[in-house]
């Protein structure tokens, strides 16, 4: 039996180990997509105690809690309940989630992040409680140091149009906190013309642009001029939810229509909003390649399930799942448009729904064009498939039918501060998938060519892809321009 998460953990054999130590473990962390709030991370307030940084903003853990029978004031918090009341419950779900990658990972974020190697259950609560607090005595634990604590180098948030960008520019302003904060561009509200937010977000990209946004030819101007204002600002990613894939082919004068409907707040058809969409998106996909940026697109999520707990606590609070539909005939119809409308940029494909792990590793070998290595890139295992069979079936499909070797690797997604463990856990298994290739006699003990694989689908795969490798000082300078 091995011992319980020990150094060895997850590496089963002595080459997963060596490539883990020696190539894995020492490289730097890029976390090329996340929801941390830029705000807080420029404000760099110290956290007071392991519950308001473990779990104020996960929602990943509140569904456990859910799951466990605990009470929705313990899990998000309510009248009474005290931060250790909520931690205790926490301490009592742990050891029923068994199984899910939120058992590992709150072990790795106590081990390494606050050096507290107790199994966390009720018994060990107090313990636990009693050793965090002093990791937070004096002036705590800041959003900033935990960052650095996590050899984290480049963090890239997700961001509104719209957004000042405020935080970002006095981040690089400040320019001495070792690790670069770039915004990512997200324009899911500019998109969903038949939400409720529809209306209210051109308001608001009026006020980011200072004039109205009247017609059509105007969005699209708009747009484009946030994007410029976005890569001044150090931004090098896109980010769009696909919920349901959708293609129609549409003239800019049939786009222009649909949208000068939804201004007048008349009704807007599917086939219109597949209209509208198409040709909206082809045209920010042109405008991402001339900026160099990767276009993510994250597929096929099933987004605010509960109607009663989306009214009462919003999106993001842990009630969404895994959508189906559709995928392989509009995704290569909208990648083909792109392609054939000023050329598609860097792209990563992402799909919540594992089944189409090798649709979507098919389709990017189609769209290869042999300027940049790993230029479509099967994204890796996304949310609820961020688990041990997860990571593998996204790694397994990608190095069956294109090259796992150029893999830009990991991202963490979250909101919260303490989750960059989750790359030890993503690069854990992908040393002991690499070491089982090798233990079987798949691939030759060439340590020389593996440890360079791995060392490159941990960090240096991503920061040429994205081009992160300018110095936090090229970026202060494209701030200043930015202003
Ligand atoms: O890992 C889960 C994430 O935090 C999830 O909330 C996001 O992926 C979000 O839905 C998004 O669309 O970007």
């Amino acid at each position: 039996m091995k011992a319980f998460m020990d150094d060895q953990f997850l590496l089963n054999s002595d080459t997963a180990a060596l490539l883990y130590e020696q190539f894995a473990k020492p490289m730097p962390i890029i976390d090329y997509h996340c929801h941390l709030d830029p705000k807080a991370i420029y404000e760099n307030k110290p956290f007071r105690n392991l519950t308001e940084v473990w779990l104020y903003g996960d929602h990943y853990k509140w569904r456990a809690m859910r799951a466990n029978g605990i009470a929705e004031e313990y899990v998000t918090g309510g009248e009474g309940v005290s931060d250790y009341d909520r931690f205790l419950a926490y301490a009592r779900t742990v050891p029923m989630a068994i199984g899910n990658p939120l058992y590992h990972w709150s072990h790795l974020e106590l081990k390494r992040l606050f050096g507290i190697h107790e199994v966390i259950n009720e018994k060990n609560a107090p313990v636990i409680w009693e050793k965090a607090n002093q990791v937070f005595v004096g002036s705590g634990m800041t959003p900033q140091e935990l960052v650095r604590l996590s050899n984290v180098r480049v963090v890239c948030t997700t961001d509104d149009p719209a957004d000042s960008l405020e935080y970002h520019i006095k981040l690089m302003e400040e320019d001495r906190h070792g690790f670069q904060v770039r915004p990512s561009f997200r324009p899911d509200k500019a998109l969903e013309i038949n939400r409720a937010t529809f209306l209210p977000w051109i308001n608001r990209l009026e006020e980011a642009s200072g004039y109205e946004v009247s017609d059509y030819s105007l969005l699209l101007k708009a747009l484009k001029e946030r994007v410029d204002f976005f890569h001044r600002t150090g931004c090098l990613l896109s980010d769009h939810a696909i919920d349901t894939v959708l293609y129609a082919d549409a003239t800019e004068e049939q786009a222009a229509a649909i949208f000068a409907k939804a201004l007048r707040g008349e009704p807007v058809s599917l086939e219109e909003e597949a209209q509208y969409k198409t040709f909206t998106l082809v045209y920010l996909s042109r405008l991402y390649a001339d900026h160099g940026w990767a276009m993510q697109l994250h597929i096929h999520a099933h987004r605010n399930n509960n109607t009663a707990m989306m009214g009462r606590l919003g999106p993001d609070t842990g009630y969404d799942s895994i959508n189906t539909g559709s995928l392989a005939g509009p995704l290569v119809r909208l990648l083909d448009s792109m392609e054939n409308n000023g050329g598609l940029p860097r792209t990563i494909l992402y799909s919540l729904n594992a089944s189409d792990n090798d649709v979507l590793a098919s389709i990017i070998g189609s769209f290869q064009d042999g300027t940049i290595p790993g230029k479509i890139q099967l994204g890796s295992a996304w949310w609820f498939n961020d688990t041990i069979d997860g990571m593998l079936a996204q790694m397994k499909s990608l190095a069956n039918m294109g090259l796992i070797s150029r893999f830009v690797g990991m991202l963490t997604d979250s909101r919260s501060f303490l989750s960059y463990p989750r790359h030890e856990y993503f690069r854990r298994i992908l040393c002991n998938l690499l070491g089982d290739w090798v233990e079987s006699g798949q691939v030759p003990a060439d340590m020389e060519l593996l440890g360079s694989i791995v060392e490159g689908i941990c960090y240096r795969n991503a920061e040429q892809y994205f081009r992160f490798g300018s110095d936090s000082a090229s970026i202060k300078v494209q701030a200043e321009v930015a202003q």
